[in-house]
C-alpha cells in the first residue's frame, strides 16, 4: 500500500524522530537522497550545470545541502536565493565551502542554460501558489526548457488537497521524504510532481486516509473461488445498461462484468440481441443477482432501471445516466462511477471546480450521498463516506477512450457480486482497469474492448 500522509502527520512524526537524533540529521538524510536522485537524473555529475532555487525555509536548506554534495562531485552549482536574508545559513555555508556560488538575479541564473534546476522554493510549509518573484523565475526556466527536480513537493501546489491555487512548478521528478504526501497522488498536483521518489527517513507514521493500492494489495483482495465453488456461490452480476441509441455501452459493460470474477452475468435491457451476439455466455432476462450495474448508456430508461435494480436490495453500481436518479437508488451499498462532468452535475457545481479540487468533491459527494464515489480521471479517486480515499495511479492516457467507463462499471459490478464491499470493488476494479489498459496499450492506442480483453491476463499475472 502506498500511504499519503498530511503535513500535520508528517510534522508530528518528524518532530518525534528529531527528538531522538542529533541536530540536522534528518536534513542530511534528505539531502543525501536528493543529491543521489539528481545525480541519477543527470547521468554525469562532473561538469553538469545545476541551478538551485532556494526559498526561505528548510526546503531551501535541503536544496543547498544537496547542491553542496553535487558541487563536491564536480558539478557547477549556482543558487538563486529568493529570500536572501532568510536563507538556511548552514546550507548556504556548505554550498559555498564546496565551491558553489550565489547568482544575483534571474538573468544571471539563466545566463548559461542549466542542465537541471532543483526546486527548493517551498515544501510542506508553503501556502498559496508561488509568489510573483518565484513565479517569474519558474516561468523563465520553463521557457528555457530546463528540467526541474522538486524537493519534497513541486512548489506552489497545495500539499494536503492536491489543488493548484496559482503558479506552481511543473517537475520532471519529485524527491520527497519519509512518505508520500497527498499532492503526490491527487491530481492536478500529482501531474505537476512528475515521477515521485521517496527517501526513507524511518518515520513512525499513523494510518493514512489517502492511499494507493499496489499490485500485491490488489492480488490479496481479488475474489478467488473456493475449491467447492459453483457459479451461484461465486455471485451473479446483473447489468441493466445500454439503450436503443447506445447498444454498444451494454456490450462493453457486459464485457467488463464478464471478466470472470462473478459466476454468471445476467443482462436486462434494450440491447439484448447485441449482448447475446457478443457474449453467448450471458443470460438475458430478469432474475436473482448479488449486484446490479445500472446506467451505462442507459438513456431515458435509466430511472426505471435504477428503481427496478434497487428493489432487489443488493449492492449497486450506478454509472452515467443512473447518476441522475440517486433518489431511486435507496440507501444500501452503492458505488457511483462519475467522471468530473457527471460529478459536477450531481453536486450542482461546474466541471472545472471538480477538476481543480478532485479530492474535495469526491469526498463531499461520498459524504452527502452515503455512497462510495469513484471519480474517474487520470488518477481516479475512490472515496468512502468515512473520508478514506484510494487513488489509482496506473493507467495510461490512452485509456481516455469512449466506452472505457462502461467496461469499468461492469468490472466493478462483478467484484461487488463476488463479495467485495463497494470501497474495495471500486479501488480494485479501477486498478485492474488501469493495469489492463497499460497491458493492452504497450505504449500505443487501445479501444475499450481491448481493455476488457486484457483483464484476465492482468489477473493471472497477479494471482500467479
Ligand atoms: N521537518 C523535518 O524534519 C524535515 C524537513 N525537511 C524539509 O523541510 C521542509 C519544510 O521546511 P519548512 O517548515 O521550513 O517550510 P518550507 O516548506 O521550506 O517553507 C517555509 C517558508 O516558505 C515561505 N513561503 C510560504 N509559502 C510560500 C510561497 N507560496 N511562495 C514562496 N515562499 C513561501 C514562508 O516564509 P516567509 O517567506 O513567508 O517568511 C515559509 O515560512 C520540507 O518540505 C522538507 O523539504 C527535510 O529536510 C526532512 C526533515
Ligand atoms: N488522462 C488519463 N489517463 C489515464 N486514464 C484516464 C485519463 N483520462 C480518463 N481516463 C480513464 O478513462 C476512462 C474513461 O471513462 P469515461 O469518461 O466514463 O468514458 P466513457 O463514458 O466513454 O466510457 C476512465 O476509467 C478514466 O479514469
Ligand atoms: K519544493
Amino acid at each position: 500500500m502506498r500511504d499519503a500522509h498530511t503535513v500535520e502527520q508528517v510534522r508530528a512524526a518528524e518532530a518525534a524522530l528529531m527528538a531522538r537524533l542529533p541536530e540536522g540529521a534528518l536534513m542530511q538524510q534528505a539531502a543525501t537522497g536528493l543529491s543521489t536522485a539528481v545525480a541519477d537524473l543527470l547521468g554525469r555529475v562532473y561538469g553538469a550545470r545545476v541551478l538551485l532555487l532556494v526559498g526561505s525555509g528548510d526546503n531551501g536548506g535541503d536544496a543547498l545541502w544537496a547542491g553542496a554534495r553535487l558541487a563536491r562531485r564536480g558539478a557547477a552549482v549556482s543558487a538563486r536565493l529568493l529570500s536572501p536574508d532568510k536563507t538556511h545559513p548552514a546550507g548556504l555555508a556548505a554550498l559555498r565551502a564546496a565551491g558553489g556560488r550565489v547568482v544575483e538575479d534571474d538573468v544571471a541564473a539563466l545566463a548559461t542554460r542549466p542542465d537541471l534546476a532543483v526546486d527548493g522554493i517551498v515544501g510542506i510549509g508553503g501556502r498559496g501558489g508561488l509568489r510573483p518573484d518565484a513565479a517569474a523565475l519558474v516561468a523563465a526556466l520553463a521557457d528555457a526548457d530546463v528540467p526541474v527536480v522538486a524537493v519534497d513537493v513541486p512548489s506552489g501546489v497545495d500539499v494536503d488537497t492536491g489543488r493548484l491555487d496559482g503558479p506552481h512548478v511543473e517537475a520532471l521528478a519529485t524527491v520527497t521524504f519519509g512518505t508520500h504526501k497527498v499532492a503526490h497522488l491527487v491530481d492536478p498536483a500529482a501531474r505537476a510532481a512528475g515521477t515521485v521518489h521517496v527517501v526513507d527517513l524511518g518515520l513512525d507514521l499513523p494510518r493514512a486516509d489517502v492511499t494507493a493500492l499496489q499490485a500485491d494489495d490488489v492480488a490479496a483482495l481479488l475474489p478467488v473461488p473456493e475449491p467447492a465453488a459453483h457459479k451461484y456461490t461465486r455471485g451473479l452480476v446483473g447489468v441493466r445498461a445500454g439503450s436503443e441509441q447506445y447498444p454498444g455501452a451494454a456490450v462493453l459493460c457486459v464485457a467488463g462484468a464478464g471478466t470472470g470474477f462473478a459466476g454468471m452475468v445476467r443482462y436486462v435491457g434494450a440491447a439484448a440481441d447485441e449482448v447475446r451476439a457478443a457474449h453467448p455466455e450471458v443470460v438475458v432476462g430478469v432474475g436473482q443477482v448479488q449486484a446490479w450495474v445500472v446506467g451505462s448508456g442507459g438513456g431515458d430508461d435509466a430511472a426505471e432501471a435504477v428503481r427496478e435494480a434497487a428493489a432487489d436490495g443488493v449492492p449497486l453500481v450506478l454509472d452515467a445516466d443512473a447518476l441522475q436518479h440517486l433518489d431511486a437508488a435507496g440507501s444500501g451499498e452503492r458505488l457511483l462511477t462519475p467522471h468530473a462532468g457527471e460529478l459536477a452535475r450531481l453536486l450542482g457545481v461546474e466541471r472545472e471546480e471538480v477538476e481543480t479540487d478532485q479530492l474535495g468533491f469526491a469526498r463531499r459527494a461520498a459524504e452527502e450521498t452515503g455512497a462510495v464515489v469513484l471519480l474517474k480521471g487520470r488518477h481516479t479517486l475512490v472515496a468512502a463516506p468515512d473520508g478514506r480515499v484510494r487513488a489509482t495511479t496506473v493507467g495510461p492516457p490512452w485509456l481516455a477512450t469512449a466506452g472505457a467507463g462502461d467496461v469499468l462499471a461492469g468490472l466493478c459490478g462483478s467484484l461487488l457480486a463476488a463479495g467485495l464491499d463497494a470501497f474495495d470493488a471500486g479501488s480494485v476494479g479501477s486498478w485492474l482497469h488501469g493495469a489492463a489498459a497499460a497491458h493492452a496499450s504497450g505504449g500505443g492506442p487501445i479501444r475499450a474492448r481491448d481493455v476488457a480483453a486484457a483483464l484476465p491476463t492482468v489477473c493471472r499475472a497477479l494471482l500467479g
